[in-house]
């Protein structure tokens, strides 16, 4: 049994939603029926998330909801005829979505309804998806993912409840998979009250993670506009090498590092069942893109990552007392507390200072708490770079004409933090 997953590239529109039916059509028949992940289509997630922040604002979102209707139309127009009975599908979604968006109010409750706005955008593509391939004689059913894989309810960022959610996947979803493909969402969770949730931005990754764990899959693969698994993002840098075998370690800590090709918790379900990760490109289909699994190999191309709207803070006593464990561990209680995750951090003997994504409410909140032990600096808009498998020549490559704000070293990676990115 397979799992694959389409991110939102791979059905931004028509034809890409075709591509998707041959893919599936030309995949040998084996009598293995596969569990197909899908995200929301095209950049849908972000124009969900500004039509809820218009809500939330008590703003008109009307013209915003409007510009995804016909967006989603325009696709059904280009693959039904309009008798389809998808259309009914995809008007009672926007409809469930609509009445919801008038009860969204401007309370403490964001990240919840954030979650309850969001989750269309995977439950359009997904109908969409599983009524082409029905249209095109591929044999698939739909999958609510939401009463399968079971969360808590740290809204935006759901923790799996593993072994739920193992009951509900042996007893729900192995059956429908002896019959047919399987349809189901990225992204997505529900909580034991019937809630959605979901999984962190990105995360569709994760989920075929999630499921192919659970299955005890025989691989997982994802389906991306690029060739594979490459030493850096093609759109900042021209001269990319793909990795044609790599590690699990090598790519959680690339992941870790920012490179967006993958999200960083997709890995460690798989690792853990030692289920080989495809990344292949649905351009090129027959290409063998790149395989990640369980294996040693020599020193690989160094890797280049950058992670964007960087901000660094720096800590000092307000005294010049020293740095130590007692005011260190206040800091971390604080980070902790204001969900910053820490991306390098440096210490000398008066200062700490840690890099973290940017957020400019909870940036405020956090050093509001801790503004009567410490002075406090921070600057944004900065870009925190990586090398993994660094040599000379990549270090002298990367730190060219920057401006260096702080700077670590170990044995494989190096990692500077610059207020120049790359352009
Ligand atoms: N190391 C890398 N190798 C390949 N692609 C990368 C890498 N780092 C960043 N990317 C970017 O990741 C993109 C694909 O991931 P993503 O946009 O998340 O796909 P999808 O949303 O369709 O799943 C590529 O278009 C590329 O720009
Ligand atoms: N649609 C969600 C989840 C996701 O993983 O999307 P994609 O596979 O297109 O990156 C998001 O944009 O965050």
């Amino acid at each position: 049994m397979k799992v694959f997953k389409f991110g939102g590239a791979s059905v931004k529109d028509a034809a890409a939603v075709r591509n998707v039916g041959t893919i599936l059509k030309s995949q040998p028949p084996d009598n293995n029926f596969i569990l197909v992940v899908v995200s929301a289509m095209g950049k849908t997630t972000n124009g969900l998330e500004q039509v809820f922040e218009q809500a939330f604002q008590q703003l008109d979102f009307t013209s915003a909801l409007n510009n995804l209707k016909q967006y989603h139309y325009q696709i059904l127009q280009d693959l039904f005829t309009a008798q389809h009975p998808v259309y009914q599908q995809v008007e009672n979604l926007f409809q469930q979505l609509e009445t919801y968006l008038l009860t969204v109010t401007a309370s403490d409750f964001y990240d919840k309804q954030y979650d309850q706005v969001v989750s269309y955008g995977e439950l359009l593509a997904s109908v969409i998806l599983n009524e082409y391939l029905e249209h095109v004689e591929v044999p698939s059913t739909w999958l609510d993912c939401r009463p399968i894989i079971r969360t808590d309810s740290i809204w935006r960022e759901a923790k799996v409840d593993w072994n739920l959610t193992q009951n509900n996947v042996e007893n729900h979803v192995k059956p429908l998979l002896q019959e047919k493909h399987v349809v189901t969402q990225g992204f997505l969770g529900g909580t034991f009250d019937g809630l959605t949730t979901t999984l962190g931005r990105e995360g569709s990754d994760y989920t075929a993670a999630i499921f192919a764990h659970c299955l005890s899959a025989q691989s997982v693969t994802i389906w991306k506009d690029v060739a594979g698994l490459l030493n850096a993002d093609p759109k900042l840098f021209p001269d990319t090498v793909l990795y044609q075998e790599i590690s699990f370690q090598e790519t959680v800590e690339m992941a870790y590092y920012g490179a967006s090709v993958i999200h960083p918790k997709t890995i460690k379900p798989l690792a853990t069942s030692r289920i080989p990760l495809y990344v292949k490109s649905f351009l090129q289909p027959e290409a063998p893109g790149t395989i990640i699994h369980d294996c040693r190999h020599d020193k690989i191309a160094p890797a280049f990552i950058l992670k964007q709207q960087q901000c660094l803070i720096s800590f000092q006593e307000k005294d010049f007392a020293f740095i130590n464990e007692s005011n260190l561990s206040t800091i971390f209680a604080a980070l902790a507390n204001y969900r910053f995750r820490i991306n390098l951090m440096q210490n000398s003997a008066i200062s700490f200072s840690v890099c973290t994504d940017y957020d400019a409410n909870r940036l405020h909140l956090f050093i509001q708490s801790l503004q009567d032990h410490f002075t406090i600096h921070y600057n944004t808009g900065l870009t925190l770079f990586t090398i993994k498998n660094y040599d000379e020549p990549s270090i002298t490559r990367l730190t060219k004409e920057k401006e260096i704000l702080l700077e670590q070293r170990t044995r494989t990676t190096y990692q500077f933090v610059s207020k120049t990115g790359i352009s």
